[in-house]
This record gives structure tokens, C-alpha cells and sequence, in this order.
């Protein structure tokens, strides 16, 4: 095998005959085996030889075995007597094609010896083998010495094999003339192509790796494996027996592929993680493997998300503790990649981190006397609570120390406890923000679930500094009579620590797992019994009972209040519909039983409904009419003197309540039956046009 220091591949070779690829000088590739001749190869001289020489083989390229599909003409139609007769005849001229093809291959074609690096036999779907071949160097066919069982051919070898072993400076240098520049050129433009590269491509690493060890004569080869070639373009790299042919083969084609990346990258606007990446290679000369290039990529990938994470992570001006929980979980983030179920909590947690407001308030803009108007203004009577609540911000303002009681409402419904929280926030100039406590029945609804739990999230209180997005806003706890027990805990023992200014500074919710202060936040509860409230929850707050409403303060609390609201509500003008005080007495007395005014609120609420469908009408039929300038005074006048009359009937009797809001002459326009209580009676209004 080894001749005056080179290596020489044997002179009789078994032949591979195969189509499936083209075996190169310097690369491996996998070629698997069916046909009888080339599993008899791999049978009786792969598998029984035992030394180095045994395991070397001639590949010969694009050669598809005439036994193999003759043979598969046999299993497929051996059934048939006719077509088996002709199969013998046809085989009987085939062999003699077949031996004629082999002679013909072996005159003139060029093959691979190679080392079988590996053989794998299996029997499913059929028998066959897959080899793993490294090509070690051309040879040429100069005569066939046997077809069966397997081909044997005498064989030239044309590369020498000691040039694979010498250095690269030993090698073709520039000093060689054209055969140097050419290789000098070819090396230059790998390196170019592998500048373009995406490194963390296995293949693209070896080349990488073998671009500087391997002496220049070999380049052509290895590259021309590598890079994106046909076979065809493989064969004629196979087939360029002189070196300078076998340049000047492959230069084009790597020319080709560096042209096609350039044009690729200018479509496709290079990604600056992929700089980032092709950078990180270029400056390095040492280029990192599979795993490193994973880990990497999974950064570079979401290197954006959670590069911005982590900004607003540092500029949500955090606590401490949070800042440092914040930035553990963050370390986590960059490791998980993206598809990862824990990757999406991780993400939600941090986002709600960034989100709170940890020291983002709003400024108190307290004065008494303006605090007395706007609750003046905004509710009727109420003269206690008004009084209570204007001692409550006084103090505010005299102490700016927050640790005051919690104020509970507890009244009966519709006495205007929600509606003066929320003055209050008007009048400290806080935001408002209202926490239904009715029915909830589990502590985690306050306090937020553990991390742990699928589908776990922060509770109320959170979730409500999140959505006011100030950490010192109005919580009215609405409803605090009807929270509930369950098996899930108790919600009104976790309300104890938020409502307590002892310890709500560092409230700290489940799913958070980090403490948060509540000291700022100003707390309201409204109830409409205490009976109902845990005493422990009780005792931290301060009772102000608020009564229900006389029949006067009610229709007081209706001509200043809920008409115009509903009236504005409804987009209607005053002069479009005038409720008298006795009509609105009347449906307080006739049509309203409760302490508040919510149902006195609806039921003004289904006249300016009707209202609204008869001025809607109105509208249309004017509209129409309204030709001539006469028309449109005629127009005018009529709805500045629409005016309302209330006909009350109830039990199939009618009263005619009848108010007559301008004098003159007035003209029937219209009457409808407004189902009002379901069967006692029914409201009908009928409108008035003055002539
Ligand atoms: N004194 C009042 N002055 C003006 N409007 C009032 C007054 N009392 C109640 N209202 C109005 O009555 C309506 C109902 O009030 P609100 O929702 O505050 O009642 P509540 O006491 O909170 O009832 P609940 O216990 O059912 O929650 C609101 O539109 C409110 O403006």
C-alpha cells in the first residue's frame, strides 16, 4: 500500500456501483446499498475482511447496477408465466449489455476509492446497507476483472494520496504560478463565502475548521462537497484529473454561491442579531461549536424581547427586593427559549412588574372648602356623611400621614355610597378605582394565586393599582356585607392585611411573592349591612351609617340631580322635557318603594327614553315639513312648547294627570303605553304640541 513515502490505495479494488451521489476526495458521504452486487460487496469483502486494506472500495458515481432493475422486474411480476419467459430472453441479451456497459464504464470513467467508515444493515422495508465512505482519492479503470459476486476492476490511482498529509505552505504556494494564483484566489473567495455564512451551520463550522488546516490542492474538492452543487457539477470537479482543471471547475461555482448569498442578504435585510452573530465570528478566529452557537442564537433571537424587558425592568424604579426578583427572573428568561410553556409566565410576571406603579403617584390637590362645594353639589342632603367625610379630609390635609381609618358606608341601596367615594376621589384629585367584593369567595381573588398554578394570576388589589397605574389612587370596596366562605379561604381574613395601615405597607400578593405598599392608597368600603361583615374586618373600619332618603329630600334629591343627569343621559334639553315636582312626588309615592333613588333614577330614565323616541320623530317629520321659512318657525315654535303629561292608569282605570306646561291651544300629537310595572299599571305619555 505504501510506495517511496506515499500512500497507495490498493491496485485491485472492489467497485460501488451507485447513482445516489457523488463521492469527492476529502468529504463522506452516505450511500445506501440494494442491489445483489453491491450487497455482496458489502457482505463478503466489507463485513468478513479484517484489515484497513479490506475496508477500501472504489465508488463509482451515477452508475445504476442493470442487475438491480432486472431484479426488481423479478419480484414484481413473478407471478406471470408469459412476461418470466420474456424476462429470461431479455436477460440473456441484457448480460451482454450489461457486461458491455461495465467494460464501457471501466475505459473510461473515473471513480473514489474510499475508507467504508461505517456499515449499517437492516432488513425493513428490504435488506440493504447504508455506508458511511470517506473519499480518499481518484483512480481510473483500466480493466474489469471480475462482475460477480461483486465488481472487481484493476484500478490507476491518479491523486496522490501524500498531498492530503503535507501542509498547507509544502503545498500549491503562490509562488507555483497560474496553478498558485488560482489556488490563492479560490482560498480567498471560501473565506469571503464563509464571512457570509451562518456559523452555527455544523457543515458550515467544518468548512470553517478545514479551510485553514488542509493543504490548498484539496480545497477544490472539499468545497465543491460542501457548497450547494449538483451532482453533475460534482462529476465534472471528479472527472478534472489535473489540478489546475479541478480550480478552475470549482471557482465558478463558489463565485456562484457567493454571488447567490449577496443577492440573498440584500433581499432579505440582514437581521442585526445576524450580524451580531456573522461579527462575533469574524472577530474571534476560533469558531465555536454546535452547542455554543445554540445557546447564542437563543439570546440573539429574543435578544429584542428581553433586551426591552430588561430596560423597563431598570426604569420602573422599583423597590429593591422586586428589582432584584425582577432581574432573577430575567436571567431565567434568556435561558428558556421562546417555546417553552414557562416562558410565556415568566414574560406575563415581568410585564406585570414593569406595569406596576411602584412609585408613580398622583399629587393630592386637597382644599376644604372646594371639597365642600363639589360634595354640595354632587349629592342632596346627606348632611352627616358630608360632615363626617369633610373632618376625614381635613385631617388628610392638616396630617399628610395616611394612616387614617377606613371609612365604611353602610346604608341601604341607592343612598348614593358609591357615588360619594367617588367624589371623594374628585375632590382629593385622585383616580377612582371600585373592587365588587359581592359573591367572592375566594381568598386568592384578593391576594392572587402562587406562580405554581396553572392559569394563576395577581389579585384585585393588584390588578387594580395596574389598571389606575398610581400607587395612591381610591379603592372603594364596594359591597364588603357580601363577601363569601369556601373551601378556598377566606377572603374577608386576606382583606384584613390590605385594610389594616399597620400592615398594608407591605401587602404582598401571591402571584407578586414581593411586597407591595398599599399605605397610599386610600381605602373605602361601602356595605348595606354590618351584620354581615366579619367583626374582625369591622373593627378596622369606621361605621358612618347613611339613612335613606324622606319623600322630600328624594324629590329634591330628583329636580337636582337625576333628571338633569338623565335628561343629559338621554341627550335631551330641558325645554324638551319638564317634569313637574308633583308629577315626580307622585311616581315617588305610586311607583317607588325604597330608602334610595336608584328606582326613581329608572323610572325618570323610561320617560326620557319615551321622550327621546317622540323628539326623534319629531325630528324626521319637521325635517320633512320644513320646506318654507314659515314651515321652520312653525317648527321651532312646537318644540320650544313640547310639554309632557303624565297619564297615569293602573287596574284598566285611568286618571288623567294633566299638566299643562304653556297656554294656548294644545294638540294631541301622540300617546304611548309604556309598560312601566309589570301588572299594576302603566305609564302613557302624551305629547302636546302648541299650535
Ligand atoms: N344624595 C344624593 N344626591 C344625588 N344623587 C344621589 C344621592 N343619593 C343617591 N344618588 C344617586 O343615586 C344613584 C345610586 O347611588 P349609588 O350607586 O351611590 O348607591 P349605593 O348606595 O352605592 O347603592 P348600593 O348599596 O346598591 O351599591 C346614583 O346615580 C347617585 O348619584
Amino acid at each position: 500500500m505504501t510506495s517511496g513515502g506515499g500512500i497507495q490505495i490498493p491496485s485491485r479494488l472492489p467497485l460501488l456501483l451507485t447513482h445516489e451521489g457523488v463521492l469527492l476526495p476529502g468529504s463522506t458521504v452516505r450511500f445506501s446499498v440494494d442491489s445483489p452486487r453491491n450487497m455482496h460487496l458489502v457482505s463478503q469483502r466489507l463485513l468478513k475482511g479484517t484489515s484497513l486494506k479490506s475496508t477500501i472500495i472504489g465508488v463509482i458515481p451515477n452508475t445504476r447496477d442493470p442487475e438491480r432493475d432486472s431484479d426488481d422486474c423479478t419480484s414484481e411480476h413473478r407471478v406471470d408465466k408469459t412476461y418470466f419467459v420474456c424476462y429470461l430472453l431479455f436477460n440473456t441479451i441484457h448480460s451482454v449489455h450489461t457486461l458491455s456497459h461495465l467494460l464501457f464504464l471501466s475505459s473510461c470513467r473515473i471513480g473514489t476509492a474510499g475508507i467504508a467508515v461505517q456499515v449499517v444493515g437492516s432488513n425493513w422495508p428490504k435488506p440493504h446497507y447504508t455506508l458511511l465512505i470517506t473519499g480518499l482519492c481518484r483512480f481510473s479503470v483500466s480493466s474489469l476483472l471480475k462482475e460477480r459476486p461483486f465488481v472487481l476492476a484493476e484500478v490507476k490511482q491518479l491523486d496522490k494520496l501524500e498531498q492530503y498529509t503535507t501542509p498547507a505552505r509544502e503545498g500549491v504556494t503562490a509562488e507555483d504560478g497560474e496553478l498558485g494564483e488560482l489556488s490563492q484566489k479560490f482560498y480567498q473567495a471560501a473565506v469571503q463565502l464563509l464571512g457570509m455564512l451562518d456559523m452555527s451551520v455544523p457543515v458550515v463550522a467544518k468548512f470553517r475548521r478545514l479551510l485553514d488546516s488542509l493543504p490548498r490542492e484539496t480545497l477544490p474538492d472539499v468545497v465543491a462537497s460542501m457548497i450547494r452543487t449538483s451532482n453533475k457539477e460534482k462529476l465534472q470537479v471528479l472527472d478534472a484529473v489535473s489540478l489546475e482543471e479541478r480550480f478552475k471547475k470549482a471557482l465558478p461555482m463558489l463565485t456562484r454561491q457567493i454571488e447567490g448569498l449577496k443577492l440573498l442578504q440584500k433581499t432579505r435585510k440582514m437581521s442585526p442579531d445576524h450580524e451580531n452573530r456573522v461579527l462575533s465570528v469574524r472577530k474571534g478566529g476560533v469558531f465555536p461549536g454546535r452547542q455554543f452557537s445554540l445557546e447564542e442564537e437563543d439570546e440573539d433571537d429574543d435578544g429584542d424581547d428581553t433586551a426591552a424587558i430588561e430596560r423597563k425592568v431598570h426604569g420602573a424604579n422599583m423597590p429593591e427586593a422586586a428589582l432584584r426578583i425582577c432581574l432573577k427572573e430575567l436571567k431565567r428568561l434568556k435561558k428558556m427559549p421562546q417555546s417553552m410553556p414557562e416562558y410565556a409566565l415568566t414574560r406575563n410576571y415581568l410585564d406585570l412588574m414593569v406595569e406596576l406603579p411602584w412609585s408613580k403617584s398622583t399629587k393630592d390637590c386637597l382644599d376644604i372648602r372646594a371639597a365642600r362645594t363639589l360634595l354640595d353639589n354632587d349629592h342632596y342632603a346627606m348632611d352627616k356623611l358630608k360632615r363626617r367625610v369633610l373632618e376625614y379630609l381635613a385631617v388628610r390635609q392638616l396630617k399628610t400621614s395616611l394612616k387614617g381609618p377606613i371609612l365604611c358606608f353602610v346604608g341601604p341601596p341607592g343612598v348614593g355610597k358609591t357615588s360619594v367615594g367617588r367624589s371623594i376621589a374628585r375632590t382629593l384629585g385622585r383616580e377612582f378605582h371600585r373592587i365588587a367584593l359581592g359573591g367572592v369567595c375566594d381568598q386568592s381573588d384578593i391576594r392572587g394565586h402562587r406562580r405554581t398554578y396553572v392559569g394563576s394570576m395577581p389579585g384585585r388589589i393588584i390588578n387594580g393599582l395596574k389598571t389606575v397605574g398610581v400607587n395612591n389612587p381610591v379603592f372603594l370596596l364596594d359591597e364588603v356585607d357580601k363577601l363569601g366562605k369556601s373551601l378556598q379561604g377566606d377572603p374577608a381574613a386576606a382583606l384584613l392585611e390590605v385594610l389594616d395601615p399597620e400592615q398594608n405597607h407591605s401587602f404582598t400578593d401571591h402571584y407578586l411573592n414581593v411586597a407591595f405598599d398599599l399605605s397610599q392608597v386610600l381605602f373605602i368600603a361601602t356595605a348595606n349591612t354590618t351584620a354581615t361583615i366579619p367583626p374582625a374586618l369591622l373593627d378596622r373600619m369606621e361605621v358612618l351609617q347613611v339613612p335613606g332618603y324622606t319623600q322630600e329630600e328624594k324629590v329634591e334629591i330628583a329636580h337636582r340631580h337625576l333628571i338633569p343627569n338623565q335628561l343629559e343621559q338621554h341627550g335631551l334639553t330641558p325645554q324638551q322635557l319638564q317634569i313637574p315636582q308633583e308629577s315626580t312626588q307622585d311616581i315617588i309615592s305610586r311607583y317607588t318603594r325604597e330608602a334610595g333613588v336608584r328606582s326613581l333614577e329608572r323610572k325618570i330614565g323610561a320617560i326620557c327614553r319615551a321622550v327621546a323616541v317622540k323628539v326623534a320623530e319629531g325630528h324626521k317629520v319637521t325635517k320633512r315639513d320644513a320646506s318654507t321659512p314659515e314651515d321652520s318657525a312653525q317648527q321651532g315654535k312646537s318644540q320650544s312648547s313640547l310639554c309632557i303629561c303624565v297619564l297615569l292608569c293602573w287596574d284598566g282605570g285611568l286618571t288623567l294627570y294633566r299638566q299643562w306646561m304653556v297656554s294656548g291651544k294644545l294638540l294631541l300629537v301622540a300617546s304611548q303605553i309604556l309598560s312601566v310595572y309589570h301588572l299594576h299599571a302603566r305609564l302613557s305619555l302624551c305629547y302636546m304640541f302648541s299650535d
